[in-house]
């Protein structure tokens, strides 16, 4: 659906974009990842052909950013990073301006409405937009990247800002969305991508460092393929029988940890999955399994390590040091403090005009 290949963009000397390819497949919910400055904003603004790459090229169901802008447009819902909303106008009188901007041919009234309730804005309807709570305005947003039908929505940082309600909202609008749209999330929020994605795509200074599923990533890129067995059994006789096991690699003992359990490492081939056998050896022998648990990264651990370490470097041939990137969590609480009473105002209807 759209494919991005061998993209580069510099800004001077400086090189935003570094040989980025990916692909994304119809029908899904891709997360695209990474640290701030990494890349991200200048990648979406060029699949949705309001920047030039410098050199390479994105295709939308076939059809080249650069051959065919106008048609690549229609094929794409945006909400950029700061929306385009216009302040001093209502709900109505925005998405009326945007429908007749974006030339859409849809039955206006039906499509508008339609709109406005899958993203829940209709009860704001005639407010101006200046007076909406910023998790209003996102919708108002996504709304507007909505006009047309467009079948890819690119989503650029959707919940920043946003307190910790408003986010719950607009996270399972973009599930929703992800139902009959292809989108590209892009986003900082590790949380944010593991909640909604089913894939993601990891940058860091402008090179693709990951690119996997969601729940298998980081157990697919941990370099260490270890179980951790706590057995109740003859410590060497249990060593021996383990490392005959089909994709074992290696078996070694970390000691009594209670009487007569001995704790044992267990190391598979990369893409084995030796519990189901291993937990049928101790069975057929009679050793008790007390415990077992894998020693994966977890995904957080995972994007730590590929943009904040040399880690992320090692799968380029470029290995110059760089600067550490800050890794930006989930806020807690609203940034702005009294956005959640801003949103309770507005579900209410207290706002002024
Ligand atoms: N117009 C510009 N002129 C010069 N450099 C730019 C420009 N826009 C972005 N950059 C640089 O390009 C790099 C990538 O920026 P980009 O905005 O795409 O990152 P990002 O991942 O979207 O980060 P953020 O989440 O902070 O917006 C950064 O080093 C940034 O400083």
């Amino acid at each position: 659906m759209v494919e991005v290949k061998n993209l580069t963009k510099r800004y001077g000397v400086n090189m935003a974009l570094n040989n980025v390819s990916f692909k994304v497949e119809e029908g899904t919910i891709v997360g695209f990842l990474g640290p701030n400055g990494a890349g991200k904003s200048t990648t979406m603004n060029i699949v949705t052909g309001y920047l030039s790459a410098t050199s390479g090229e994105v295709t939308v169901s076939g059809k080249n950013t650069l051959d065919e802008p106008n048609e690549v447009k229609k094929l794409i819902g945006y909400l950029p990073e700061q929306p385009p909303l216009y302040l001093d106008m209502t709900v109505k009188e925005y998405l009326n301006f945007m429908y007749e901007l974006k030339k859409v041919k849809l039955p206006r009234e039906k499509h508008i409405k339609e709109i406005c309730q899958l993203t829940k804005i209709d009860n704001v309807y005639d407010r101006l937009i200046g007076n909406l709570s910023k998790g209003y305005r996102q919708r108002v947003g996504i709304a507007q990247a909505l006009l047309g039908n467009p079948p890819v929505l690119i989503l650029d940082e959707p919940t920043v800002g946003l307190d910790p309600k408003q986010i719950i909202e607009i996270r399972n609008l973009i599930t929703n969305l992800g139902r009959n749209h292809t989108v590209i999330l892009s986003s900082h929020i590790l949380s944010e991508v593991q909640a909604v994605c089913e894939r993601i795509i990891v940058i860091n200074n402008g090179r693709i460092v990951a690119d996997g599923a969601t729940d298998t990533l980081a157990h697919d890129l941990s370099k260490d393929h270890r179980l951790i067995l706590r057995v109740e059994a003859p410590e060497r006789e249990a060593v021996h029988a383990i490392r005959e096991l089909e994709n074992v690699v290696d078996v070694y003992s970390m000691g009594e940890k209670e009487k007569g359990v001995y704790e044992l490492s267990v190391e598979s081939e990369p893409n084995a999955d030796v519990r189901r056998p291993l937990f049928a050896l101790l069975a057929r022998k009679g050793w008790p399994m007390l415990a077992l648990k894998n020693t994966d990264l977890t995904l957080e651990d995972l994007f730590l390590q590929l943009t904040s370490s040399d880690t992320a470097y090692s799968q380029n041939e470029d290995k110059e040091a760089r600067p550490k990137v800050d890794i930006a969590y989930e806020p807690e609480s609203a940034p702005d403090g009294n956005a959640a009473d801003g949103n309770a105002e507005t579900e209410k209807g207290g706002e002024e005009e």
